[in-house]
């Protein structure tokens, strides 16, 4: 019986789109004066030498970051240090109303009623947490947040290795078979399924993919699924 929801956001929650040309954009637009202005900041500082070290890049060099970190957006590079940098760029932009977080209204729907049924909720994302916290606590349905009883990135591990899925499950202290994840990426479900988690395969838009997954549309035919699964 499933007691936990674990949802990826890109494709499952949120629209690919708003990702991709509304907070990629953003976060690249901005990246290089922010890096100028808050290099100095412990938490920034970290982050850059993080990049400095995985590239061999000199860490006092902020043109030559800015230069790996936009080379990392443009690619779509699920690092850890671009994704906590992104995240404490797009704060401003949330804060100041440029964008709110897009989150498909069966999404927000069935979130609020599995959380009021008595499941438990948690995020799994390659965003960072800080990320993940804003696009549910500023989103277009409102706030979100006090749905979620956690959030995991890829300070866990990535998204497509076994070994996160196994430590998402140590961290929670369950049996897999209780826990359902939600993607619409079939290698994320392989390594989800391979820890003992329930999957579901989200397809948001187009023609399902040949597959053994469940798959669903939306979160109403998730809902409809969870209750085939013993
Ligand atoms: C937290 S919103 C931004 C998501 C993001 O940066 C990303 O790379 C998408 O990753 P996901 O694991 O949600 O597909
Ligand atoms: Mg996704």
């Amino acid at each position: 019986m499933i007691r936990v929801i674990l949802t990826d956001i890109e494709g499952t929650t949120s629209s690919i789109s708003f990702v991709h040309d509304v907070l990629f954009p953003y976060a690249a637009e901005h990246m290089a004066a922010f890096v100028r202005e808050r290099a100095d900041d412990p938490a920034v500082r970290e982050q850059l030498d993080a990049v400095a070290r995985e590239t061999g890049t000199d860490a006092r060099d902020l043109e030559a970051l800015v230069t790996v970190l936009q080379g990392w957006i443009d690619e779509d590079r699920k690092a850890t240090p671009l994704k906590a940098l992104q995240g404490m760029i797009w704060e401003k932009g949330y804060r100041d109303g440029d964008f709110q977080g897009h989150v498909y209204d069966d999404a927000a729907g069935k979130l609020r009623e599995w959380h009021d049924r008595g499941l438990r909720l948690y995020v799994y994302s390659s965003g960072s947490v800080q990320a993940q916290k804003l696009i549910y606590g500023f989103s277009r349905c409102g706030d979100l947040t006090p749905f979620f009883s956690g959030y995991f990135d890829t300070r866990i591990g990535a998204k497509r290795e076994t070994a996160a899925y196994q430590a998402i499950l140590d961290d929670l202290g369950v049996e897999p078979e209780t826990v359902l994840f939600l993607s619409d990426v079939t290698a994320e479900l392989d390594a989800a399924s391979e820890a003992g988690m329930e999957t579901i395969l989200l397809v948001r838009d187009g023609d399902a993919p040949q597959t053994d997954y469940r798959v669903a549309r939306d979160f109403d035919e998730v809902d409809g699924l969870m209750n085939t699964i013993d």
